[in-house]
């Protein structure tokens, strides 16, 4: 099995290398994006001994979804960039690892085509000021299957991403589209970026769907305590992958005080830097019930399609089922805080 390192270095040779640099890059100078990698090797284990391991397990469930693993597959824009199966291909291997895809509204592919192959499917949203445009997505995902919402709230406008920028990547290539943004007409709109979106509005967001709700991209512990108080059913602490604000703090950097905050009254998602099981275990340990991958999947994808997208997947879970019972947990409730240094 490959190393998440081999498949970047096989889809960077693959990839159109603006595409590439869509993937990669971040915001700025790119401080965030490297410190979200660099907080968990700063971060050591110390692992506990003599506490019979044999029969450990990963399984946890979220939100009544339930996953095989603490690990799941963040929302990214655009996988038929990657690979022409796209987010087919990384649907169907999410669904063979037994874990929750959340399909991005900026899929190239439908998400009613993604409900047909995905087990576990959750709905990202950028929120549209066209109401009922956003209405018909959320109603969109929901008949098709989907078990949760994830707003995405860290994007009042899009970062400032210098390698775009520089590769003047604006544009799909001919054949690709935001196959959600299609309107009734068969038009696709431009995905908005949600600047004057607020907790008012996701008054109104919880009044036209069943789903649970997510906010994605909280990192101050005081707007952790206000989704709660407004009734959210879970936080996905969350910088974008360092894509949106350059200079703001690492997501693991940010878990413990929400952690703390929020006091296991709704489930946490840690994603941002999440590169191997000893990654994983140092979140769940700070606090998150469960951690989001974004790059590490599109490296699998662009690799190898859906092969290579359960090749990470497997990795991590083999990584993280080994680094669970070296520190001597039995499942992820036992991972806790003293744990890491
Ligand atoms: C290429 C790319 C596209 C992304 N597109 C979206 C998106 O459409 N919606 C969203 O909420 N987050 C998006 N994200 C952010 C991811 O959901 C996630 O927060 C981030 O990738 C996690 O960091 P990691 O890549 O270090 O694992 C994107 C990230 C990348 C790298
Ligand atoms: O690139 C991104 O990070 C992202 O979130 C996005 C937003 C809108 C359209 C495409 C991607």
């Amino acid at each position: 099995m490959r190393t998440i390192a081999e498949l970047e270095a096989i889809a960077r040779e693959r990839l159109d290398p603006a595409h590439y640099d869509y993937y990669a890059g971040g915001a700025g100078e790119e401080a965030t994006l490297r410190a979200n990698e660099r907080e968990f090797h700063d971060r050591v284990l110390v692992p506990r001994v003599l506490r019979a391991v044999g029969k450990h397990e990963l399984a946890v469930e979220i939100a009544g979804s339930p996953l095989s693993m603490p690990i799941l597959v963040c929302p990214t824009a655009f996988h038929r960039l990657a690979h022409p199966d796209g987010e087919l291909a990384t649907a169907r291997a999410t669904a063979e690892a037994g874990t929750v895809f959340v399909c991005s509204m900026a899929s190239t592919t439908a998400v009613e085509d993604v409900a047909k192959v995905a087990d576990v499917l959750w709905f990202q949203l950028y929120f549209q000021s066209d109401r009922k445009f956003t209405e018909a997505v959320l109603n969109r995902a929901e008949n098709a299957g989907a078990r949760a919402l994830v707003v995405t709230v860290d994007s009042a406008v899009r970062g400032r991403r210098e390698r775009e920028y520089r590769n003047a990547f604006h544009d799909l290539p001919p054949g690709l589209a935001a196959e959600n943004m299609r309107d009734e007409t068969g038009r696709v709109r431009d995905i908005e970026m949600p600047a004057d979106l607020t907790w008012e509005d996701l008054d109104w967001l919880r009044e036209v769907t069943n789903m649970p709700m997510f906010l994605k991209g909280v990192v101050h512990p005081e707007d952790a305590r206000r989704a709660v108080a407004a009734g959210i059913d879970g936080i996905f602490v969350s910088n974008h992958g360092g894509r949106q604000l350059d200079g703001e703090i690492s997501s693991l950097a940010a878990l413990p005080e929400i952690a703390s905050i929020v006091d296991g009254r709704v489930p946490l998602i840690l994603d941002g830097g999440v590169r191997s099981g000893a990654d994983v275990v140092k979140a769940l340990a700070l606090g998150a019930d469960a951690v989001g991958v974004g790059r590490p999947v599109l490296w699998g994808l662009a690799a190898a399609g859906q092969e290579g997208v359960a090749e990470v997947l497997e990795r991590l879970r083999e990584e993280t089922d080994t680094a669970l019972a070296l520190c001597g947990a039995r499942n992820p409730g036992e991972l806790t805080a003293d744990l890491v240094r």
